[in-house]
């Protein structure tokens, strides 16, 4: 990683080719084997499927702001490949809601009047912190485009939906639920966003697009090129993307897999599916680094399937 994301400053996986392209296996090590199951059972999947028709050629994204100071957020969003849409990092551990309120003005600055600004908590506010930190955010932003997870539970989430005037996106509760579909039951969202790794696939996110019935984000779990294709083949085969989606994270990583890297060029990602260089696949890799995952795929293979 080029800095610090959730924690993260290395990032690890698996790529294998399948019969109808190459996937990419990448579940976070905070992620049990049980955990890692969606997101082996996505790479299985969509190893044998091609991907469904797109209705669109081209899928716009938002640049991600990681957790830093001012300058380094201007920089990222004036060097961001034209996306018209920042989704700015907020509440991280160790940091103050100043902190934030720099940063999403910073942000606003960097884009202009006419961009949109939202901002991710990943969970870390209660109901009575989210509400005013989204009052002095929303504030600073001159209006949040909406705020993806701002509380963890999907109870706290309905709660301030109905205080505050801002927009909320649910990501983590859908993601890393039992049941996805509690969110718009309890109308604790305005917005779904759906990744495909930890959701199952490109397919099972397409269905759960279809039941869910909220307007929805495609997002990334920070993987290389061939991870991403499989999200950008999922937004552009929505029958409506009203939203910029969080696909625009290869630049975030120091070193990519393919030739052509999926960064975005005038905001938008192309709906490709690529294949790593002979270059990278030429590179041998460090044998205790394949051992780790050899151990972990065949954990993630033979641990009990969760239903979902
Ligand atoms: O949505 C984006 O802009 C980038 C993806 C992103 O933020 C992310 C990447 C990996 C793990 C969690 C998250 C998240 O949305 O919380
Ligand atoms: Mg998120």
């Amino acid at each position: 990683m080029r800095t610090r994301f959730r924690g993260i400053t290395v990032r690890e996986g698996l790529l294998a080719r399948g019969e109808t392209g190459w996937i990419e296996l990448s579940p976070f090590w905070d992620y049990d084997a049980a955990a890692s199951r969606p997101w082996y059972d996505a790479a299985a999947t969509d190893a044998v499927r091609v991907w469904p028709t797109p209705v669109r050629d081209a899928v716009p994204v938002n640049c991600t702001v990681p957790a830093v100071g001012p300058e380094q957020a201007q920089a990222i969003v004036r060097g961001g490949h034209g996306c018209r849409t920042a989704k700015v990092k907020v509440a991280e551990p160790g940091q103050t809601l100043a902190d934030d309120e720099a940063r999403v003005a910073a942000v606003r600055d960097a884009l202009g009047p006419d961009g949109a600004v939202r901002v991710d908590a990943n969970g870390a506010w209660s109901v009575d912190e989210a509400f005013e930190a989204l009052a002095v955010l929303d504030r600073a932003a001159g209006g949040l485009e909406y705020a993806e997870q701002p509380c963890r539970t999907v109870e706290e989430l309905a709660t301030l939906r109905r205080r505050t005037p801002v927009p909320i996106a649910a990501d983590e509760s859908i993601r890393r639920a039992e049941d996805p579909y509690r969110v718009a039951e309890l109308g604790a969202a305005d917005i779904a966003v759906l990744k495909v790794q930890p959701l199952g696939g490109v397919a099972a996110c397409l269905e759960i697009a279809e039941r869910i019935g909220l307007p929805v984000v495609v997002s990334s779990a920070l993987e290389t090129s061939v991870g991403i294709a499989a999200g950008v083949a999922l937004a552009a085969a929505l029958p409506e993307l009203p939203y910029a989606c969080g696909l625009g994270t290869v630049s975030l990583l120091e070193h990519d897999v393919v030739d052509a890297p999926l960064v975005p060029r005038g905001g938008v990602l192309p709906v490709v599916r690529p294949e790593p260089s002979a270059a990278f696949l030429a590179t041998a890799p460090d044998p205790d680094l394949v051992a780790r995952w050899a151990a972990r795929l065949e954990e993630i293979r033979t641990v009990r399937a969760v239903a979902r």
